[in-house]
Protein backbone atom coordinates (compact mmCIF):
# COMPACT_ATOMS: atom_id res chain seq x y z
CA UNK A 1 0.00 0.00 0.00
CA UNK A 2 1.33 3.40 -0.94
CA UNK A 3 0.99 6.24 1.27
CA UNK A 4 2.24 9.62 1.66
CA UNK A 5 4.43 10.56 5.29
CA UNK A 6 4.51 14.80 5.92
CA UNK A 7 6.94 15.91 8.14
CA UNK A 8 4.98 19.36 9.39
CA UNK A 9 5.90 23.09 10.01
CA UNK A 10 8.43 23.35 6.67
CA UNK A 11 6.58 26.40 5.40
CA UNK A 12 6.74 26.83 1.80
CA UNK A 13 8.29 29.20 -0.41
CA UNK A 14 9.19 29.79 -3.93
CA UNK A 15 6.58 29.38 -7.00
CA UNK A 16 3.99 26.62 -8.29
CA UNK A 17 3.24 26.01 -11.52
CA UNK A 18 -0.74 24.74 -11.90
CA UNK A 19 -1.89 22.28 -13.89
CA UNK A 20 -4.40 21.79 -16.60
CA UNK A 21 -7.49 21.41 -15.50
CA UNK A 22 -8.64 18.09 -14.05
CA UNK A 23 -12.30 18.75 -14.50
CA UNK A 24 -11.82 20.30 -18.65
CA UNK A 25 -9.18 17.36 -19.34
CA UNK A 26 -11.94 14.53 -18.27
CA UNK A 27 -14.48 15.86 -20.77
CA UNK A 28 -12.09 16.82 -23.59
CA UNK A 29 -10.67 13.80 -23.86
CA UNK A 30 -13.65 11.42 -24.41
CA UNK A 31 -14.90 14.66 -26.78
CA UNK A 32 -12.06 13.28 -29.18
CA UNK A 33 -14.75 10.62 -29.79
CA UNK A 34 -16.71 12.58 -31.85
CA UNK A 35 -13.88 13.70 -34.32
CA UNK A 36 -13.01 12.01 -37.52
CA UNK A 37 -9.31 12.70 -37.56
CA UNK A 38 -6.41 13.29 -34.74
CA UNK A 39 -7.13 15.80 -31.65
CA UNK A 40 -4.28 16.92 -29.65
CA UNK A 41 -4.59 17.95 -26.19
CA UNK A 42 -2.07 20.02 -25.02
CA UNK A 43 -1.74 20.42 -20.69
CA UNK A 44 -3.11 17.32 -19.76
CA UNK A 45 -2.35 17.22 -15.99
CA UNK A 46 -0.40 13.91 -15.22
CA UNK A 47 -3.24 12.61 -12.86
CA UNK A 48 -5.15 8.52 -13.04
CA UNK A 49 -7.36 9.70 -14.52
CA UNK A 50 -6.16 10.54 -17.24
CA UNK A 51 -4.48 7.54 -17.63
CA UNK A 52 -7.73 5.65 -17.26
CA UNK A 53 -9.41 7.76 -19.81
CA UNK A 54 -6.54 7.18 -22.72
CA UNK A 55 -7.21 3.35 -21.46
CA UNK A 56 -10.78 3.68 -22.16
CA UNK A 57 -10.46 5.34 -25.63
CA UNK A 58 -7.71 2.16 -26.58
CA UNK A 59 -10.55 -0.29 -25.60
CA UNK A 60 -12.80 0.95 -27.81
CA UNK A 61 -10.22 1.51 -30.98
CA UNK A 62 -8.49 4.76 -29.89
CA UNK A 63 -4.74 4.90 -31.02
CA UNK A 64 -3.32 7.32 -28.06
CA UNK A 65 0.00 8.75 -27.27
CA UNK A 66 0.40 10.63 -23.75
CA UNK A 67 3.95 12.24 -23.15
CA UNK A 68 4.65 15.51 -21.36
CA UNK A 69 1.01 16.41 -21.00
CA UNK A 70 0.52 16.24 -24.75
CA UNK A 71 -2.70 13.42 -25.77
CA UNK A 72 -3.12 13.13 -29.07
CA UNK A 73 -5.84 10.92 -30.02
CA UNK A 74 -6.98 9.22 -33.52
CA UNK A 75 -10.02 8.77 -33.17
CA UNK A 76 -10.66 6.94 -36.74
CA UNK A 77 -10.89 3.69 -35.82
CA UNK A 78 -12.85 4.00 -33.20
CA UNK A 79 -16.30 1.16 -32.68
CA UNK A 80 -18.88 1.44 -30.39
CA UNK A 81 -17.98 -1.50 -28.00
CA UNK A 82 -19.64 -1.97 -24.37
CA UNK A 83 -18.11 -0.81 -21.38
CA UNK A 84 -19.80 -2.07 -18.59
CA UNK A 85 -17.80 -2.60 -16.07
CA UNK A 86 -13.91 -2.26 -15.70
CA UNK A 87 -12.19 1.42 -16.19
CA UNK A 88 -15.20 3.29 -16.04
CA UNK A 89 -15.91 2.34 -12.59
CA UNK A 90 -12.65 4.30 -11.56
CA UNK A 91 -13.46 7.44 -12.37
CA UNK A 92 -16.73 9.88 -12.45
CA UNK A 93 -16.18 11.17 -15.47
CA UNK A 94 -16.55 8.08 -17.28
CA UNK A 95 -19.73 8.95 -18.10
CA UNK A 96 -18.59 11.64 -20.64
CA UNK A 97 -18.32 7.97 -23.16
CA UNK A 98 -21.64 7.52 -22.68
CA UNK A 99 -22.55 11.34 -24.88
CA UNK A 100 -19.70 11.09 -27.12
CA UNK A 101 -20.22 7.69 -28.32
CA UNK A 102 -23.81 8.76 -28.47
CA UNK A 103 -22.92 11.40 -30.95
CA UNK A 104 -20.71 9.58 -32.86
CA UNK A 105 -22.19 6.46 -32.78
CA UNK A 106 -26.29 6.68 -31.58
CA UNK A 107 -25.76 3.79 -29.11
CA UNK A 108 -23.70 3.26 -26.36
CA UNK A 109 -23.18 0.78 -23.16
CA UNK A 110 -21.30 2.34 -20.51
CA UNK A 111 -21.22 1.23 -17.11
CA UNK A 112 -22.21 3.47 -14.06
CA UNK A 113 -19.22 5.25 -13.02
CA UNK A 114 -16.95 5.66 -9.84
CA UNK A 115 -15.52 9.26 -8.40
CA UNK A 116 -15.29 10.67 -5.22
CA UNK A 117 -18.48 9.35 -2.95
CA UNK A 118 -19.71 12.68 -1.55
CA UNK A 119 -22.97 11.45 -0.93
CA UNK A 120 -25.30 10.53 -3.86
CA UNK A 121 -24.43 11.44 -7.11
CA UNK A 122 -27.46 10.71 -9.48
CA UNK A 123 -26.88 11.18 -13.61
CA UNK A 124 -30.97 11.23 -14.06
CA UNK A 125 -30.21 14.81 -15.63
CA UNK A 126 -27.89 13.66 -18.32
CA UNK A 127 -30.08 10.69 -19.13
CA UNK A 128 -33.50 13.38 -19.26
CA UNK A 129 -31.25 15.36 -22.19
CA UNK A 130 -29.96 12.33 -24.13
CA UNK A 131 -33.86 10.75 -23.80
CA UNK A 132 -35.04 14.50 -25.01
CA UNK A 133 -32.40 14.11 -28.34
CA UNK A 134 -34.71 10.93 -28.84
CA UNK A 135 -31.97 8.30 -27.03
CA UNK A 136 -33.68 5.25 -25.70
CA UNK A 137 -32.30 4.88 -22.23
CA UNK A 138 -32.32 1.73 -19.78
CA UNK A 139 -29.89 1.08 -16.47
CA UNK A 140 -29.52 -2.83 -16.84
CA UNK A 141 -27.23 -4.40 -14.23
CA UNK A 142 -25.80 -1.20 -13.16
CA UNK A 143 -24.83 -0.62 -17.07
CA UNK A 144 -26.68 2.53 -18.73
CA UNK A 145 -27.64 1.23 -22.19
CA UNK A 146 -28.36 3.93 -24.91
CA UNK A 147 -29.12 3.71 -28.39
CA UNK A 148 -31.12 6.27 -31.03
CA UNK A 149 -32.10 5.50 -34.59
CA UNK A 150 -31.02 9.47 -34.97
CA UNK A 151 -30.71 12.45 -32.33
CA UNK A 152 -32.90 15.29 -33.08
CA UNK A 153 -31.87 18.94 -31.38
CA UNK A 154 -34.74 19.61 -28.29
CA UNK A 155 -35.26 22.24 -25.42
CA UNK A 156 -33.94 20.96 -22.39
CA UNK A 157 -34.24 22.45 -19.14
CA UNK A 158 -31.84 21.20 -16.04
CA UNK A 159 -33.57 21.15 -13.52
CA UNK A 160 -30.31 21.39 -11.33
CA UNK A 161 -26.87 23.40 -13.04
CA UNK A 162 -25.21 20.43 -13.36
CA UNK A 163 -21.47 20.37 -15.00
CA UNK A 164 -21.75 16.82 -16.00
CA UNK A 165 -25.56 16.77 -17.45
CA UNK A 166 -24.06 20.34 -19.07
CA UNK A 167 -21.00 18.97 -21.13
CA UNK A 168 -22.94 15.56 -21.43
CA UNK A 169 -25.90 16.97 -23.18
CA UNK A 170 -23.71 19.30 -25.01
CA UNK A 171 -21.18 16.29 -26.86
CA UNK A 172 -24.44 14.49 -27.73
CA UNK A 173 -26.34 17.58 -29.13
CA UNK A 174 -23.27 18.83 -31.60
CA UNK A 175 -24.05 15.98 -33.85
CA UNK A 176 -27.79 15.47 -33.45
CA UNK A 177 -29.98 17.14 -36.42
CA UNK A 178 -30.95 21.15 -36.11
CA UNK A 179 -31.08 22.76 -32.82
CA UNK A 180 -30.63 22.10 -28.89
CA UNK A 181 -31.10 24.50 -26.21
CA UNK A 182 -29.81 23.76 -22.44
CA UNK A 183 -31.51 25.89 -20.66
CA UNK A 184 -30.13 26.27 -16.67
CA UNK A 185 -27.14 25.08 -17.99
CA UNK A 186 -23.77 24.90 -15.73
CA UNK A 187 -21.60 27.99 -16.40
CA UNK A 188 -18.55 26.65 -14.94
CA UNK A 189 -15.31 27.68 -16.84
CA UNK A 190 -14.39 23.89 -18.09
CA UNK A 191 -17.78 23.70 -19.82
CA UNK A 192 -16.23 27.07 -22.23
CA UNK A 193 -13.26 24.73 -22.45
CA UNK A 194 -15.32 21.80 -23.70
CA UNK A 195 -17.16 24.30 -26.31
CA UNK A 196 -14.31 25.41 -27.49
CA UNK A 197 -12.58 22.43 -28.46
CA UNK A 198 -15.74 21.31 -29.46
CA UNK A 199 -16.36 24.63 -31.98
CA UNK A 200 -13.15 24.00 -32.95
CA UNK A 201 -13.96 20.58 -34.49
CA UNK A 202 -16.52 21.99 -36.47
CA UNK A 203 -19.10 22.58 -34.12
CA UNK A 204 -21.80 25.14 -33.84
CA UNK A 205 -22.04 26.18 -30.31
CA UNK A 206 -23.17 29.89 -28.43
CA UNK A 207 -23.67 30.46 -25.29
CA UNK A 208 -21.38 28.26 -23.25
CA UNK A 209 -20.32 29.91 -19.86
CA UNK A 210 -23.88 31.24 -19.51
CA UNK A 211 -27.19 29.96 -18.57
CA UNK A 212 -28.10 29.18 -22.00
CA UNK A 213 -26.44 27.02 -24.24
CA UNK A 214 -27.65 26.84 -28.18
CA UNK A 215 -26.33 23.70 -30.24
CA UNK A 216 -27.07 23.46 -33.95
CA UNK A 217 -25.79 20.45 -34.78
CA UNK A 218 -23.70 18.98 -37.40
CA UNK A 219 -23.10 16.22 -39.44
CA UNK A 220 -19.10 15.65 -39.23
CA UNK A 221 -16.47 17.06 -36.86
CA UNK A 222 -12.73 17.02 -37.31
CA UNK A 223 -9.44 16.65 -35.36
CA UNK A 224 -7.72 20.09 -34.04
CA UNK A 225 -5.16 20.93 -31.81
CA UNK A 226 -5.75 22.59 -28.07
CA UNK A 227 -4.77 23.79 -24.84
CA UNK A 228 -6.26 23.34 -21.89
CA UNK A 229 -7.34 25.98 -19.09
CA UNK A 230 -5.31 25.53 -15.57
CA UNK A 231 -7.31 24.05 -13.15
CA UNK A 232 -9.03 26.47 -10.79
CA UNK A 233 -9.24 23.84 -8.20
CA UNK A 234 -5.26 22.72 -8.37
CA UNK A 235 -4.72 26.90 -7.76
CA UNK A 236 -7.43 27.28 -4.78
CA UNK A 237 -5.61 24.42 -3.01
CA UNK A 238 -2.09 25.77 -3.28
CA UNK A 239 -3.76 29.69 -2.74
CA UNK A 240 -5.03 28.16 0.41
CA UNK A 241 -1.64 26.07 1.63
CA UNK A 242 0.21 29.35 1.24
CA UNK A 243 -2.26 31.19 3.01
CA UNK A 244 -1.91 28.64 5.75
CA UNK A 245 2.07 28.04 5.93
CA UNK A 246 3.55 30.20 3.59
CA UNK A 247 6.44 32.81 3.75
CA UNK A 248 5.88 34.04 -0.39
CA UNK A 249 4.14 32.09 -2.91
CA UNK A 250 3.52 32.77 -6.16
CA UNK A 251 1.22 30.82 -7.97
CA UNK A 252 1.88 30.62 -11.58
CA UNK A 253 -0.79 29.58 -14.62
CA UNK A 254 -4.15 30.73 -12.63
CA UNK A 255 -6.67 32.89 -14.58
CA UNK A 256 -7.67 35.17 -11.64
CA UNK A 257 -11.33 35.48 -12.75
CA UNK A 258 -11.60 32.00 -11.96
CA UNK A 259 -10.79 31.91 -7.93
CA UNK A 260 -12.34 35.77 -7.68
CA UNK A 261 -14.88 34.24 -5.23
CA UNK A 262 -12.05 32.43 -3.20
CA UNK A 263 -9.91 35.59 -3.39
CA UNK A 264 -12.67 37.55 -1.73
CA UNK A 265 -12.94 34.83 1.22
CA UNK A 266 -9.82 34.56 2.22
CA UNK A 267 -9.20 38.61 1.91
CA UNK A 268 -12.06 38.11 4.58
CA UNK A 269 -10.35 36.14 6.50
CA UNK A 270 -7.41 39.09 6.78
CA UNK A 271 -5.12 36.95 3.79
CA UNK A 272 -3.22 39.19 1.65
CA UNK A 273 -3.00 38.58 -1.75
CA UNK A 274 -1.81 40.07 -5.15
CA UNK A 275 -3.29 38.50 -8.34
CA UNK A 276 -1.45 39.63 -11.26
CA UNK A 277 -2.15 38.66 -15.46
CA UNK A 278 -1.63 34.64 -14.54
CA UNK A 279 -0.23 34.40 -11.73
CA UNK A 280 -1.51 35.20 -7.81
CA UNK A 281 1.39 35.94 -4.90
CA UNK A 282 0.40 35.24 -1.15
CA UNK A 283 2.85 36.89 1.00
CA UNK A 284 3.93 35.31 4.65
CA UNK A 285 0.68 36.25 7.37
CA UNK A 286 2.13 38.60 9.75
CA UNK A 287 -1.79 38.74 11.38
CA UNK A 288 -4.00 36.06 12.80
CA UNK A 289 -6.67 34.98 10.48
CA UNK A 290 -10.21 35.40 11.08
CA UNK A 291 -12.95 33.11 11.45
CA UNK A 292 -15.55 33.31 8.73
CA UNK A 293 -18.42 31.71 7.39
CA UNK A 294 -18.38 29.67 4.29
CA UNK A 295 -21.04 28.37 1.64
CA UNK A 296 -20.36 26.50 -1.65
CA UNK A 297 -22.12 27.36 -4.74
CA UNK A 298 -22.20 26.86 -8.58
CA UNK A 299 -20.02 29.19 -10.15
CA UNK A 300 -18.54 31.66 -9.77
CA UNK A 301 -19.51 31.09 -6.18
CA UNK A 302 -17.14 29.43 -3.71
CA UNK A 303 -16.34 25.71 -5.63
CA UNK A 304 -17.72 22.59 -3.55
CA UNK A 305 -14.33 21.08 -4.40
CA UNK A 306 -12.43 23.79 -2.53
CA UNK A 307 -14.75 23.22 0.92
CA UNK A 308 -12.63 20.58 2.18
CA UNK A 309 -9.04 22.36 2.21
CA UNK A 310 -10.62 25.56 3.07
CA UNK A 311 -11.78 23.63 6.46
CA UNK A 312 -7.86 22.83 7.39
CA UNK A 313 -7.19 26.38 7.10
CA UNK A 314 -10.04 27.64 8.91
CA UNK A 315 -8.84 25.15 12.01
CA UNK A 316 -5.84 27.88 12.31
CA UNK A 317 -8.47 30.83 12.16
CA UNK A 318 -9.07 32.38 15.04
CA UNK A 319 -12.81 31.89 16.37
CA UNK A 320 -16.22 29.84 15.08
CA UNK A 321 -16.57 29.07 11.13
CA UNK A 322 -19.37 27.39 9.44
CA UNK A 323 -18.67 25.46 6.10
CA UNK A 324 -22.58 24.71 4.59
CA UNK A 325 -21.48 22.58 1.23
CA UNK A 326 -24.95 23.58 -1.02
CA UNK A 327 -23.91 20.86 -3.74
CA UNK A 328 -22.98 17.86 -1.81
CA UNK A 329 -24.32 17.91 1.78
CA UNK A 330 -22.15 14.88 2.81
CA UNK A 331 -19.17 16.28 1.94
CA UNK A 332 -17.42 16.02 5.24
CA UNK A 333 -15.80 12.71 5.59
CA UNK A 334 -12.44 14.86 5.89
CA UNK A 335 -13.88 16.24 9.61
CA UNK A 336 -13.29 12.84 11.04
CA UNK A 337 -10.03 12.58 9.87
CA UNK A 338 -8.89 16.15 10.73
CA UNK A 339 -10.07 15.51 14.43
CA UNK A 340 -7.42 12.27 14.52
CA UNK A 341 -5.37 15.42 13.88
CA UNK A 342 -6.84 17.51 17.27
CA UNK A 343 -9.27 19.63 15.21
CA UNK A 344 -12.19 21.12 17.31
CA UNK A 345 -14.82 20.59 14.13
CA UNK A 346 -18.30 18.82 13.92
CA UNK A 347 -20.52 18.34 11.09
CA UNK A 348 -24.37 19.10 11.36
CA UNK A 349 -26.15 18.06 8.78
CA UNK A 350 -24.81 19.79 5.38
CA UNK A 351 -22.41 22.14 7.72
CA UNK A 352 -19.20 21.60 9.53
CA UNK A 353 -18.61 24.24 12.31
CA UNK A 354 -15.01 24.44 12.94
CA UNK A 355 -13.70 26.14 16.48
CA UNK A 356 -9.85 27.51 15.83
CA UNK A 357 -7.40 28.21 16.07
CA UNK A 358 -5.66 24.85 17.35
CA UNK A 359 -1.99 23.28 16.66
CA UNK A 360 -2.91 20.35 14.28
CA UNK A 361 -0.95 17.45 15.74
CA UNK A 362 0.42 14.47 12.73
CA UNK A 363 -1.52 11.18 12.43
CA UNK A 364 -2.37 8.50 10.48
CA UNK A 365 -5.28 9.11 8.22
CA UNK A 366 -7.27 8.13 5.51
CA UNK A 367 -7.89 10.01 2.04
CA UNK A 368 -11.50 9.29 2.07
CA UNK A 369 -11.76 10.98 -1.25
CA UNK A 370 -9.89 13.47 -3.41
CA UNK A 371 -10.43 16.74 -1.75
CA UNK A 372 -10.42 14.99 1.50
CA UNK A 373 -7.20 14.02 0.33
CA UNK A 374 -5.89 17.56 -0.42
CA UNK A 375 -6.79 18.70 2.83
CA UNK A 376 -5.14 15.87 4.43
CA UNK A 377 -1.99 16.82 2.70
CA UNK A 378 -2.62 20.70 4.46
CA UNK A 379 -2.96 19.15 7.97
CA UNK A 380 0.11 17.13 7.77
CA UNK A 381 2.20 20.32 6.31
CA UNK A 382 0.74 22.76 8.89
CA UNK A 383 0.74 19.91 11.76
CA UNK A 384 3.28 18.69 14.69
CA UNK A 385 5.17 15.79 13.55
CA UNK A 386 4.91 13.81 10.99
CA UNK A 387 1.31 12.49 9.15
CA UNK A 388 0.65 9.43 7.52
CA UNK A 389 -2.02 9.70 4.38
CA UNK A 390 -3.67 6.69 3.45
CA UNK A 391 -5.69 5.84 0.37
CA UNK A 392 -3.49 8.20 -1.82
CA UNK A 393 -5.04 7.01 -5.16
CA UNK A 394 -7.96 9.17 -4.49
CA UNK A 395 -5.61 12.40 -4.27
CA UNK A 396 -3.46 11.43 -7.35
CA UNK A 397 -6.97 10.99 -9.89
CA UNK A 398 -6.96 14.51 -9.65
CA UNK A 399 -3.84 16.39 -8.54
CA UNK A 400 -0.30 16.08 -10.58
CA UNK A 401 3.34 16.13 -9.25
CA UNK A 402 1.76 17.12 -6.02
CA UNK A 403 4.69 15.87 -4.07
CA UNK A 404 7.04 17.20 -6.32
CA UNK A 405 5.56 20.90 -6.60
CA UNK A 406 5.42 20.94 -2.90
CA UNK A 407 8.73 19.61 -1.90
CA UNK A 408 10.00 22.61 -4.60
CA UNK A 409 8.92 24.84 -2.13
CA UNK A 410 10.26 23.18 0.65
CA UNK A 411 7.97 20.59 1.98
CA UNK A 412 8.82 17.53 3.73
CA UNK A 413 7.01 14.15 2.17
CA UNK A 414 7.52 11.07 0.42
CA UNK A 415 5.43 8.54 -1.01
CA UNK A 416 6.43 5.01 0.42
CA UNK A 417 5.32 1.40 0.13
CA UNK A 418 4.45 0.16 3.08
CA UNK A 419 3.22 -3.57 4.13
CA UNK A 420 2.00 -3.29 7.42
CA UNK A 421 -0.36 -0.56 8.82
CA UNK A 422 -0.38 0.54 12.33
CA UNK A 423 -3.69 2.09 11.96
C1 LIG B 1 -15.56 15.36 -13.36
C2 LIG B 1 -16.13 16.64 -12.87
O1 LIG B 1 -16.22 17.63 -13.59
N1 LIG B 1 -16.47 16.66 -11.59
C3 LIG B 1 -17.00 17.87 -11.02
C4 LIG B 1 -18.46 17.97 -11.39
O2 LIG B 1 -19.08 16.77 -10.91
P1 LIG B 1 -20.54 16.42 -11.43
O3 LIG B 1 -20.65 16.78 -12.88
O4 LIG B 1 -20.78 15.03 -11.04
O5 LIG B 1 -21.40 17.42 -10.58
P2 LIG B 1 -22.76 18.12 -10.98
O6 LIG B 1 -22.51 19.54 -11.34
O7 LIG B 1 -23.43 17.26 -11.98
O8 LIG B 1 -23.57 18.04 -9.61
C5 LIG B 1 -24.11 19.18 -8.98
C6 LIG B 1 -25.29 18.79 -8.14
O9 LIG B 1 -26.33 18.33 -9.00
C7 LIG B 1 -26.78 17.05 -8.59
N2 LIG B 1 -27.12 16.30 -9.83
C8 LIG B 1 -26.22 16.20 -10.83
C9 LIG B 1 -26.51 15.53 -12.00
C10 LIG B 1 -27.78 14.93 -12.12
O10 LIG B 1 -28.13 14.32 -13.13
N3 LIG B 1 -28.65 15.04 -11.09
C11 LIG B 1 -28.36 15.71 -9.94
O11 LIG B 1 -29.18 15.79 -9.03
C12 LIG B 1 -25.59 16.44 -7.85
O12 LIG B 1 -26.01 15.43 -6.97
C13 LIG B 1 -25.03 17.66 -7.15
O13 LIG B 1 -25.75 17.92 -5.97
O14 LIG B 1 -19.02 19.13 -10.78
C14 LIG B 1 -19.00 19.10 -9.34
C15 LIG B 1 -19.70 20.34 -8.85
O15 LIG B 1 -19.03 21.48 -9.26
C16 LIG B 1 -17.55 19.01 -8.86
O16 LIG B 1 -17.56 18.82 -7.47
C17 LIG B 1 -16.81 17.87 -9.51
O17 LIG B 1 -15.43 18.00 -9.27
C1 LIG C 1 -15.34 15.46 -6.91
C2 LIG C 1 -14.31 15.59 -7.73
O1 LIG C 1 -14.02 14.77 -8.74
P1 LIG C 1 -14.95 13.68 -9.48
O2 LIG C 1 -16.19 14.39 -9.92
O3 LIG C 1 -14.08 13.30 -10.62
O4 LIG C 1 -15.22 12.60 -8.50
C3 LIG C 1 -13.35 16.71 -7.57
O5 LIG C 1 -12.61 16.98 -8.55
O6 LIG C 1 -13.30 17.32 -6.50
Amino acid sequence: MDVYKITGQRRLKGTVKVSGAKNSAVALIPASILANSSVTIEGIPAISDAWTLKALLEEIGGEVSFEDGQMTIDPSKMTAMPMPNGNVKKLRASYYMMGAMLGRFKKAVIGLPGGCFLGPRPIDQHIKGFEALGATVTNEHGAIYLRADELIGAKIYLDVASVGATINIMLAAVRAKGRTVIENAAKEPEIIDVATLLTNMGAKIKGAGTSVIRIDGVEELHGTKHTIIPDRIEASTFMIMASAIGDGVTIDNVIPLHVESLVAKLREMGVKIETGEESIFIPKQTTDLTAVDIKTLVYPGIATDIQQPLSVLLTQAVGSSKVTDTIYSARFKHIDELRRMNANAKVEGNTAIIQGPTQLQGSTVTATDLRAGAALVLAGLIAEGETEIHDIYHIERGYGGLIEKLCALGAEIRRETIVHTSK
